[in-house]
């Protein structure tokens, strides 16, 4: 009888592992980022993270359009991407100046990018565009707060709005339904999982994005329930293809950017940052294609940041939730220790210099 029950429990424990497993990817070798011959539109792709990616990605046989403001940056950077190329002879590549702050700029670059691409909307939308001004709050002029808004936040919303809007036309691209789903990405940031001295004019934007992440992940399923529905007529509504949402959320990226944003960064937070390890814009791409590629819906590309991740979920998506629920659980326990941590290093900085400015703060 207990032997019998000892086999019992055998038997169950290796039918739960296995369905972990499963779970976990282990026996699925799927490919959630199919590139080659598909158009990807990257914003922000002439330096850093996007142009890393968009190098990535022409390696794996996509067409490829990255914008940004500055034409030359974006002449060179094209040179260098379709360098990359899988095969010359059927990949193209494209640039659009523009500044995605503005509404009427994303208009554009979707009206530019779907004519380029013989009149359908890129089947990825990456937006990489954005960055940091850091520095002490109260010392933050009130226009660079708000610009970082623009920047990160709008740049991001601007591009999703016109995405959205070209994706579910009915006529979007319905002959093509059995290449995979549409695939809206956004790029945050771990800046967004905690709360650091110094990024607050910063912060808060990626983690709006995080927020339409959420919600825009929600959303799409009325789209993507439309194309199943028994009702023709709601059927012919419905978009081409399914639409899925991602959100990147990087760690430092040793970028122009970051050289950039160290000339205003405070220098406690150049102090908290130290635990942070830093990422070429080769790694930092690669992490996030492979993480896309394994289905992820808010992808890390490094270990802590997986751990910031998972420790600060809530009602968003799991990629995986029994690896995601036992990792909360541990950084739960951990964020006892770190965040007493990067507290005192924020106050006995302040104990030993004073509420210095910016300026001096950078010294
Ligand atoms: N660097 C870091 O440590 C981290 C960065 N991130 C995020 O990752 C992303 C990439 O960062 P990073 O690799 O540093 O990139 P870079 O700062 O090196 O490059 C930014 C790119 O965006 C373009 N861009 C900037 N402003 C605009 C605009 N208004 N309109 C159109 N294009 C614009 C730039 O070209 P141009 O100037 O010519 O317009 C360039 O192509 C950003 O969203 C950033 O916030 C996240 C975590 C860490
Ligand atoms: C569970 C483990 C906890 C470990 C704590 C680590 C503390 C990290 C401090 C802050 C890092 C912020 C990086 C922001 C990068 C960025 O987005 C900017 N460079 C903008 O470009």
């Amino acid at each position: 009888m207990a032997g019998g029950l000892f086999w019992a429990s055998v038997v169950l424990a290796v039918i739960i592992s296995v369905f972990a497993l499963d779970i976990m990817g282990l026996f699925s070798r799927k490919n959630h980022l199919e590139v080659d011959g598909k158009t990807v539109l990257l914003t922000g792709g002439s330096t850093g993270m996007g142009r890393g990616v968009a190098k990535i990605l022409a390696k794996k046989g996509a067409n490829i359009v990255i914008v940004a403001r500055n034409q030359q940056r974006l002449a060179e950077a094209v040179k260098y991407i379709s360098a990359s190329a899988k095969d010359t002879s059927k990949q193209r590549f494209h640039t659009i100046s523009a500044d995605v702050t503005k509404p009427e700029e994303n208009d554009r670059i979707m009206a530019e990018a779907t004519k380029w691409n013989h009149g359908q909307p890129p089947d990825i939308v990456w937006q990489v565009a954005g960055g940091a001004h850091p520095a002490l709050f109260k010392d933050t002029p009130i226009e660079v707060l708000r610009s970082q808004m623009d920047m990160n936040y709008w740049g991001a919303a601007y591009l999703a709005h016109t995405t959205l809007n070209a994706w579910t036309k009915p006529s979007a691209g319905s002959q093509d339904a059995s290449t995979g789903p549409r695939q809206f990405i956004m790029t945050s940031s771990v800046a967004a999982l905690l709360g650091a001295a110094g990024y607050a004019p910063y912060c808060p934007a990626k983690a709006a994005m995080r927020s339409l992440a959420d919600t825009l992940r929600s959303e799409v399923n009325i789209y993507n329930g439309s194309r199943r529905s028994k009702d023709p007529s709601v059927r012919a509504e419905a978009p081409g293809r399914d639409i899925s949402i991602h959100l990147v959320m990087p760690g430092t990226i040793t970028s122009p950017g970051f050289e950039n944003e160290n000339l205003t960064k405070h220098a406690v937070t150049k102090l908290l940052e130290k635990d942070d390890s830093p990422q070429t814009e080769d790694e930092v791409a690669a992490a996030a294609v492979k993480g896309l590629e394994s289905g992820g819906f808010i992808v890390t590309t490094q270990f802590i940041a997986s751990l910031l991740r998972a420790g600060m979920l809530g009602g968003s998506a799991r990629n995986n939730w029994l690896l995601d629920t036992l990792m909360s659980w541990v950084v739960a326990v951990a964020w006892l220790f770190i965040g007493p941590d990067m507290d005192a290093k924020v106050f006995n900085y302040g104990k030993k210099y004073g509420a210095k400015n910016v300026e001096e703060g950078a010294k």
